[in-house]
């Protein structure tokens, strides 16, 4: 592989197209918006999604999604709500063995699909991988150290995949169970929320502690019932992306819940930030119930979006359910 096709130039987009530069590869880099095209070409920076960064000479940028079609394989960087109808318009320009690399990290709100289900719907015969891992976009255009995973079931496809986006400072693991790898993207961000919840409220860092240890069982229950491995979930692309996005305000999701805590509405919270975990919420809640696994704090977090209940009530109802054991 040698020529990397990217769909999406916001900040994980742009991030992914200086790494896959950096690795040695031709990117192409499509935005729908011919305004950003423009200024992008003039000034090699995306000021509104990753400032302060240059793009790589070896990026060249388009509008025109036919110009992935020569591409070895398309990652594509849209936010997850956005797979379906992505999928679909690149369905119609690649040819069906170019491989399509879901980045986004969510379940789809209107149908609860994976989005690698999504994706097969769409393109059945196509191969499809996704990438995931704790990885900030700022991080990464950096050059700091980062690792993440690549699954795809083709597991000499997602060999190949990883070691051509592998660079000195982007390090590629790859992997076959695309379902665990993609069930820690989009449930993390959900308890994210939760735990910058427990920040904004100043509930201290047990508590935090706590909800990253609990929010791992629940992401490990979830992950079991549909499919996913164990060890994946123990991984980068689970454990490891968990306790980043819970950690620190750097994250989207985990910024909006400290806003929460502090007492913001949710539209307010977001600011009109992409924040994953507050669309996948109520898909993740409700595959949850068709199989009956508990997972309190995912749900706690559904019912302050839904504004059923406060931080506070969300609390109480943590801490006062019945005494179970911990396994
Ligand atoms: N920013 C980060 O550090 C990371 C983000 N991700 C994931 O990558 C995905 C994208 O996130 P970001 O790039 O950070 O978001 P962003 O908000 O920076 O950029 C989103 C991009 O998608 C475009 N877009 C929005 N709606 C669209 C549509 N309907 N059709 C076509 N393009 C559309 C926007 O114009 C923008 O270029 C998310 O699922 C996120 O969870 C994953 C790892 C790291
Ligand atoms: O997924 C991410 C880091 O791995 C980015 O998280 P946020 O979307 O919460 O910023």
């Amino acid at each position: 592989m040698s020529v990397i096709g990217i769909a999406g130039a916001g900040a994980w987009g742009s991030a992914l197209a200086n790494a896959a530069a950096l690795a040695g590869n031709d990117v192409i880099l499509w935005m729908r918006d011919s305004a950003q095209c423009a200024a992008l070409a003039e000034t090699r920076t995306n000021e509104r999604f990753l400032p302060g960064i240059r793009l790589h000479d070896r990026i060249s940028l388009t509008t025109n999604l036919s110009d992935l079609a020569g591409a070895d394989a398309v990652l594509l960087v849209t936010p997850a709500q956005t797979t379906r109808e992505m999928a679909a318009a690149l369905a119609a320009v690649l040819p069906p063995a170019t491989p399509l690399v879901l980045c986004a990290k969510g379940i789809e709100r209107q149908t609860r699909a994976f989005l690698c289900n999504v994706v097969q719907e769409v393109r059945p015969d196509a191969p499809v991988a996704v990438l995931s891992g704790p990885s900030f976009a700022h991080d990464v255009a950096r050059g700091l150290p980062t690792a993440v995973t690549l699954a795809c079931e083709d597991a000499a496809l997602a060999e190949t995949i990883a070691a051509a986006l592998s660079g000195p400072t982007f390090r590629v693991y790859h992997a076959t169970d695309i379902r665990g790898v993609e069930i820690g993207g989009a449930a993390k961000n959900v308890l994210a929320i939760a735990c910058g919840a427990v920040a904004g409220r100043k509930l201290g860092e047990s508590a935090k502690a706590a909800l990253v240890a609990r929010g791992f069982a629940e992401l490990l229950r979830f992950a079991r019932a549909y499919g996913g491995q164990a060890e994946t979930l123990m991984g980068l692309s689970g454990l490891g992306d968990l306790v980043l996005t819970c950690s620190t305000p750097q994250s989207r999701n985990f910024a909006f819940g400290m806003r929460l805590g502090e007492g913001l509405s949710p539209e307010a919270a977001a600011g009109g930030k992409l924040v994953e975990g507050a669309a996948t919420a109520s898909a993740l809640m409700a595959l949850a119930r068709d199989k009956e696994i508990d997972m309190p704090i995912a749900e706690a977090v559904e019912q302050i979006l839904s504004g059923a209940w406060t931080v506070d009530q969300a609390v109480d109802a943590l801490m006062n359910r019945p005494l179970k054991s911990e396994t």
